[in-house]
């Protein structure tokens, strides 16, 4: 049985160097419920994690967390934001996998890392979050050994779909059922991209208060 808030021994990186083209704004500032959609996320991960860093290409200084941008510059796409996870992770002390998170999914389960890990991943698997059958590429642990296969990867600007690169790794996907609330069943992954889906965030996150 796994605790539902369990620290684990894996360090963890918030996705948020993306462009936000469709919120037209950063999605990290945008207000959720009064509070920026990174504190959200930070509450979630916090309570999960050894050690944590947040990705952002914005000029985004965090006083207690360092902040990573990508290392190529011209926002390749996801793939650039793990690649510095598992390099974030290469200075944490015995860290074999990192945790990634998007910065636009506030209703993160709270045993994510726990459940993640209990697929007992090897040095060389990557262990994705699935939810209503769908697999989300930007959840999931990376092994920290795969830092420098994804920088090569990178290298070659045919080669940025992260779905693509997936295709040449071992995976392993671990599901994750909806959340009740009292409006009915909500995908614990709900994504924020758009004003529409923060207006729908404010539904849940009131249905998962009342
Ligand atoms: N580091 C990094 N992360 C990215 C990049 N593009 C997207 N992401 C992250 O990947 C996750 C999914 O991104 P999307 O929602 O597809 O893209 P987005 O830029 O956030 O939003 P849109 O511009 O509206 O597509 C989010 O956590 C983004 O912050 C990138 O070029 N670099």
């Amino acid at each position: 049985m796994v605790d539902p808030r369990c620290r684990t021994h894996v360090p963890g990186v918030i996705l948020a160097g993306g462009l936000s083209r469709r919120m037209g704004q950063s999605k990290a500032a945008t207000l959720l419920a009064g509070k920026p959609m990174l504190d959200h996320i930070l509450a979630r991960l916090l309570p999960q994690v050894s050690a944590l860093a947040i990705n952002s290409n914005a000029g985004l200084t965090h006083r207690d967390f360092p902040t990573i941008a990508d290392a190529v510059e011209d926002h390749p796409g996801p793939l650039a934001g793990i690649a510095r996870a598992t390099q974030f992770a290469r200075t944490v002390p015995d860290a074999r996998h990192v945790l990634t998170v998007p910065v636009d999914t506030p209703f993160l389960p709270h045993n994510l890392a726990a459940a993640l890990l209990g697929a007992q991943p090897g040095n060389d698997a990557v262990v994705l979050a699935c939810s209503n059958g769908r697999m989300h590429p930007v959840i999931g642990l990376w092994p920290v050994m795969l830092a420098e296969q994804i920088t090569h990867w990178l290298q070659n600007p045919q080669n940025r779909k992260l779905m693509v690169f997936l295709q040449t790794l071992n995976v392993v996907s671990v599901d994750f059922a909806d959340v009740e609330t009292a409006i009915g069943p909500v995908d614990p992954f709900f994504n924020v991209n758009t004003p529409d889906d923060l207006a729908q965030a404010e539904h849940y996150l009131k249905a998962l208060q009342s």
